[in-house]
């Protein structure tokens, strides 16, 4: 058995890192057309930062897991391909802000038909709408070239900054298809670490459409503690207090009911969004305005911390300067793809304040260009009023204290666990005064800051 992977993005390279580390039997060849990513990837600097992530690469590179642009070369000699590419939200034509633009799973099927000779299985890996799978063995039926081809669905269901954690024991594996020789052939590359009553098979579209229903239930609790942390502001409720006190009851468990100024990732909205267009598509308007909702409430979950910091301020941050913590959309990560931070940052930036911005991992080109995408419109354009205030406005820091020097107020955008050990007292002393901080993420210690002298604004508490 000889495994492929197309796509050495955030999912592709710890799945494969972490199939090759566990079965060195498999050869384990992952393929991307970014050269520097796969050049990332052959090197100590990975293109991606996750905790525990560099031993996974270490012990198995060079062994039985490969990094290389020669994407026909590794098609040919697998046995098992797996598309592992972006499927993102599309940005034009039919569908423009909702549907997954499929071009890549398609190129990558194109290719694997051009390229194949005997029986392959392709592995669809990426987030796809359901029945995809029927496009992709279309195409792959029309190879021409007398290859064969089973398709499976196999989702993945890592979280970024606990990727290797999930990756070594996940939840379940979820594998769809039709062939049952061709599903035993998947089972038995995670059965080498995983247990057989953790790997559940479905059909395949029930694989595809577990995916985005996955995403969708975990999104929708975000936005309905989120929703609560609103009301709780409102009326002296804590949202802390809230989340422990549904969480404890079994049916509603106690995860992912962290109110924050938002979720965001690369996923969440984009396979929300990708769900309403199906809906829609099925002709089913209220299911599509139901999951809708979700990513509405997200919006404004956002827009409410960024105008709370602005009436707080006196109503007006213009010139003044306000600390920004963290960036990348959660800890752990170096990703900033949709993170809430961008859309917080870019409504501060337009009414004109001044922002000092830390993050542990995000480096300053990456903070840049997705301020700069967030003020443009789908062509790209920009209006020369926003460049300037990225350019002019924006400063990226290396820790927390230079950040803060003389700002108005702090922003906590991002729970990164170093902000808790911080000596406030020395940040205190070095801010404007009244001092204030507006944690958007609940993770600091609030009586402590308030004893300092800290004028305290958390997200589901009123003051
Ligand atoms: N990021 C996550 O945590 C996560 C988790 C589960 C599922 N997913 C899904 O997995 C898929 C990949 O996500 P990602 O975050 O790894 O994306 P990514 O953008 O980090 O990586 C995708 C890679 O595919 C490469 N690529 C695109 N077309 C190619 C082609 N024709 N040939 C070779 N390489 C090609 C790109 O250069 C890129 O490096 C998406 O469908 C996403 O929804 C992501
Ligand atoms: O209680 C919570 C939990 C999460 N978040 C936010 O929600 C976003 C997403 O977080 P998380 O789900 O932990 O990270 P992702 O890497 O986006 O992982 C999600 O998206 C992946 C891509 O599809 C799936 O594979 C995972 O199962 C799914 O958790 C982040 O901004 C978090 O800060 C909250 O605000 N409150």
């Amino acid at each position: 058995m000889k495994i492929c992977c197309i796509g050495a993005g955030y999912v592709g390279g710890p799945t494969m890192a972490m199939i090759a580390k566990q079965c060195p039997d498999i050869p384990v060849h992952v393929v991307d057309l970014n050269q520097a990513r796969i050049d990332a990837w052959n090197s100590d600097n990975l293109p991606i930062y996750e905790p525990g992530l560099d031993e996974v690469v270490k012990e198995a590179r060079g062994r039985n897991l490969t990094f290389s642009t020669n994407v026909d070369e590794a098609i040919a000699e697998a046995d098992m391909i797996f598309i592992s590419v972006n499927t993102p939200t599309k940005t034009f034509g039919i569908g423009a802000g909702r549907a997954a633009n499929l071009e890549f799973i398609e190129k990558c099927a194109r290719q694997i038909a051009k390229v194949s000779k005997g029986h392959k299985i392709v592995v669809e890996k990426s987030t796809l709408p359901v029945r995809t799978a029927e496009a992709v063995k279309r195409i792959l039926s029309s190879s021409g070239n007398g290859a064969t081809f089973d398709v499976l669905s196999n989702p993945e269901f890592l979280a970024e900054g606990t990727a290797v954690e999930d990756l070594l024991d996940p939840d379940r594996v979820l594998i769809g298809g039709e062939s049952p020789e061709s599903i035993k052939a998947l089972c038995d590359v995670y059965a080498h670490w995983i247990d057989r009553d953790r790997i559940l098979t479905t059909n395949l579209w029930s694989s595809e459409l577990s995916k985005l229903t996955a995403n969708a239930f975990l999104a929708q609790r975000v936005s309905s503690i989120n929703a609560i942390s609103a009301l709780c502001e409102a009326t002296g409720a804590d949202v802390d207090e809230v989340a422990r006190a549904i969480g404890t009851d079994s049916r509603i468990g106690p995860k992912f009911l962290k109110a924050s100024i938002g979720f965001g990732g690369s996923c969440f909205q984009k396979d929300i969004l990708n769900l309403v267009y199906l809906c829609e598509h099925f002709g089913l308007r209220e299911v599509a305005a139901y999951w809708e909702q979700v990513v509405i409430m997200n919006d404004h979950q956002k827009q409410r911390f960024s105008e709370r910091i602005v009436k707080t301020l006196f109503n007006t941050v213009s010139d003044k300067k306000i600390a920004v913590w963290g960036f990348a959309f959660k800890k752990d990560t170096n990703d900033t793809r949709e993170s809430a931070a961008i859309y917080v940052c870019r409504d501060l930036l337009r009414e004109r304040a001044r922002l000092t911005i830390y993050d542990p991992q995000v480096p300053e080109k990456s903070i840049r260009a997705e301020l700069t995408a967030a003020c443009s419109d789908m062509q790209g354009q920009i209006s020369e009023n926003d460049k300037r205030l990225i350019e002019q406005n924006v400063t990226v820091v290396s820790d927390c204290y230079e950040a803060s020097k003389d700002a108005h107020a702090i922003a906590v955008l991002t729970e990164w666990d170093e902000f808790k050990e911080l000596d406030f007292d020395r940040i205190f002393q070095a801010m404007q005064q009244p001092a204030f901080v507006f944690d958007g993420r609940n993770l600091l210690d609030h009586q402590k800051l308030s004893k300092v002298g800290f004028e305290l604004h958390a997200i589901g508490k009123c003051r």
